[in-house]
């Protein structure tokens, strides 16, 4: 992958909005993709295979592990995800912009293998506003967002190793941001 500057992470604690901001940045920018991430974990209501995630059982998963498929992954709130390696190397290819959203490990291991990638972290306005957009968003059962909440603290802290940290307060204002760092 020679264009790393054209590979995005967008990372931050779960409920700050990266995939709300991640679909407003989609709408403004054609030239933009967002690679679809493989999961263990079951899908939500409304999420479609292939489409939101490659929904993948544990031992699918490990398997692809074990070949070398994905770019980087890691283990969250008990489940696997991981970015597979082969789309994204293409889209790159093609000459787009390649947004990952993932969380705080994975990003460390892109920022790792790709110096050149670049890395955005969003916050939460503060752990109250964190909590009530899990809560709000209605997805998830107490056990999980639980283990959201206390994974976030840890991520949270995590903040300033990442190239650029922007509090998401407005969603539009925080994709124009983004979008602005990404093309400067
Ligand atoms: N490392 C890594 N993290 C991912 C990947 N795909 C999604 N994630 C992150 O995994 C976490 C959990 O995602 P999800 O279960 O969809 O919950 P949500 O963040 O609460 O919507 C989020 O921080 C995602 O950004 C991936 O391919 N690799
Ligand atoms: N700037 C914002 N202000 C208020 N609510 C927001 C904002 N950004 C996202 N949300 C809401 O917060 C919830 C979590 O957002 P989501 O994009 O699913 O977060 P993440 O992908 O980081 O887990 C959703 O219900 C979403 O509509």
């Amino acid at each position: 992958m020679k264009n790393q500057k054209k590979l995005i992470i967008l990372t931050g604690p779960s409920g700050v909005g990266k995939g709300t901001v991640v679909k407003e940045i989609l709408c403004k920018e054609k030239n933009f993709w967002l690679s679809i991430s493989a999961t263990t974990r079951e899908p939500r209501e409304g999420e479609k295979d292939g489409e939101n995630y490659y929904f993948l059982n544990q031992e699918k998963f490990k398997e692809m592990i074990e070949q070398n498929l994905f770019l980087e992954w890691a283990q969250f709130a008990g489940n696997y995800y991981g970015t597979p390696l082969s789309s994204v190397n293409e889209k790159i290819k093609k000459g787009f912009t390649v947004l990952l959203e993932i969380e705080v490990e994975g990003a460390r291991q892109i920022k790792n293998k790709f110096p050149n990638s670049q890395s955005i972290f969003l916050l939460p306005p503060d752990k109250e506003e964190l909590e009530r957009r899990i809560r709000n968003r209605g997805t998830e059962k107490e056990e999980a967002i639980k283990k959201r909440l206390s994974r976030a603290n840890y991520e949270i802290s995590a903040s300033n190793e990442f190239d650029f940290a922007l509090t998401n307060h407005n969603v539009d204002e925080t994709a124009k941001k983004i979008i602005k760092l990404i093309k400067t």
